[in-house]
């Protein structure tokens, strides 16, 4: 709250102080303080921040959206709260998201912040708890779904289109599967969008899993992955390292994606499940006989990398950790739900019950552990790692389409950042302290990549990218006037 009141106040100064200090503030700026801050949104709320968009503004969503007084956006982020971090349906009170995210778009990306538009589509809720709370600042319906839904989607995307361009970007985030993956495929071919809860953290795991070769050893195409949780996050990621490996060995996707397996709410993703999958689980439903729950499938699998992305917290149980430790040396385990709450297990658990050998990262941070003397530090598994730097690249290059090619990209840059000193320590990504540095480097590659692709229209293209990608940051500096 005393942040946002800074951020309101002096919005150079609230930025100064972010980015001199992003490892202690990113945590109330972002996961996990965000997350309470949705929560308790309705009670806290002083002055709108941001753009609410609700089904009442059907037919005049370019008319709100003009009202908004910025003329030149070039980063929208956009949420309808449904699915807000591991936190479920939180309705409007989701805004914090939005708002958060492009704080970090400022800080960790240099987009200036008159160019971010954090939007909240407000379609209902299906929260009950929400809908009885006098406090709560949405539409007191329960969600509208199907053709309504659609067409006030529709008609949002055509209105951004035809206010700013087609270069502006859009950025959906903590949506619900089931629209997640419709949103992005039906836009993917006319707007430029980017789900960062599918795309980005597929990139940011990427990078992490690259790098951490060089701990746990072996090529990628020689690893065994398993992963709780077949939403956005489990299946985006899936699909970037079968793609990676694909291209990597030049073995056909089809032929890749059988090194990945997934569990959901009903166990592991097989065959015999396949009529009754969402579709996209079904490209995961490999041949194996059925098997229940998590721990029969680390044991059935004997996976070498273990992630979680169920939004379910503790289910990285003692016997979890302890079976997949027990046929590595060094398990990878990633606990990506978010907050703090939701992840699999902390970094306390992995490292006690697979006795000092796991290489941990997760979404939300952790704090250094000591065990049996000697000092763990936990890396921070997250797309924010990702973000600022991929949107920075788009906007630089005049990108008007997202290929996933420049997911890759933007996770090779990440992973060749590691230090000699951070693997040293154990740790797969580099320090956040740097971040402004790496988004610069991520930028500079996912640029490069769009103009490879000719979906730039920045023209000509600048010859040092990393260096034009720092000179067009935004730095809330202070001029000296004597
Ligand atoms: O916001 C975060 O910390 C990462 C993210 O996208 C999510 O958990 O949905
Ligand atoms: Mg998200």
């Amino acid at each position: 709250m005393a942040l946002t009141e800074l951020q309101e106040r002096n919005e150079r100064l609230f930025y100064k102080l972010l980015i001199d200090n992003v490892e202690e503030l990113l945590p109330i700026v972002y996961t996990p303080t965000v997350g309470e801050a949705c929560q308790k949104f309705g009670s806290i709320f002083r002055r709108p921040q941001g753009l609410y968009i609700s089904l009442k503004e059907k037919g005049k969503v370019l008319e709100v959206l003009k009202n908004w007084p910025e003329r030149t956006v070039q980063v929208i982020v956009v949420t309808d709260g449904e699915r807000i971090l591991g936190l479920g349906d939180l309705g409007c009170q989701g805004m914090g998201i939005p708002v958060g995210k492009l704080a970090l778009y400022t800080a960790l990306g240099g987009v200036r912040p008159s160019a971010c538009l954090p939007v909240t589509i407000d379609v209902g809720t299906n929260n009950e708890q929400l809908l009885e709370d006098e406090f709560y600042i949405g539409l007191r319906q329960k969600r509208t779904r199907g053709k309504e839904y659609e067409d006030l989607l529709q008609e949002f995307m055509r209105a951004v289109k035809q206010n700013y361009g087609e270069k502006v970007l859009v950025q959906f985030e903590d949506f619900a599967n089931h629209n997640a993956f419709e949103l992005l495929s039906k836009f993917r071919t006319s707007h430029l969008v980017f789900n960062d809860d599918i795309q980005g953290t597929a990139s940011v795991v990427l990078a992490g899993v690259v790098a951490a070769l060089k701990l746990i050893g072996g090529s990628m195409s020689e690893h065994r992955f398993l992963f709780l949780g077949a939403g956005e996050a489990g299946t985006g990621i899936a699909e970037l390292i079968a793609l990676e490996i694909s291209k990597k060995t030049k073995v056909p996707v089809e032929e890749t994606r059988k090194k990945i397996w997934l569990v959901d709410s009903k166990g592991l993703i097989v065959r015999s499940r396949k009529d009754s999958l969402q579709h996209f689980k079904q490209p995961w439903a490999h041949e194996h006989e059925p098997v229940k729950d998590l721990l029969d499938a680390v044991k059935a699998i004997k996976p070498t990398v273990l992630i979680g992305s169920s939004g379910v917290g503790r289910t990285f149980t003692k016997e979890v950790i302890e079976a997949v430790s027990s046929f590595n040396e060094k398990p990878l385990i990633l606990a990506l739900s978010n907050p703090t709450s939701q992840s699999e297990c902390t970094a306390e658990e992995a490292y006690t019950y697979s006795e000092g050998r796991a290489i941990f990262a997760s979404g939300s941070p952790f704090d250094p552990v000591e065990y049996n003397g000697k000092v763990f530090i936990p890396g921070q598994s997250n797309n924010a790692y990702i973000f600022p730097g991929f949107g920075l690249g788009l906007v630089i290059s005049g990108a008007i389409r997202v290929h996933d090619d420049m997911l890759l990209a933007a996770s090779e840059a990440l992973a060749g950042l590691v230090s000699e000193e951070n693997f040293a320590q154990g740790l797969i990504y580099p320090p956040l302290s740097n971040i402004r540095k790496i988004s610069a480097q991520i930028a500079a590659n996912v640029a490069a990549k769009a103009y490879d692709l000719g979906v730039a229209t920045r023209l000509p293209r600048p010859e040092n990218l990393v260096k034009y990608a720092e000179s067009c940051m935004y730095s809330p500096t202070y001029r000296n006037y004597r």
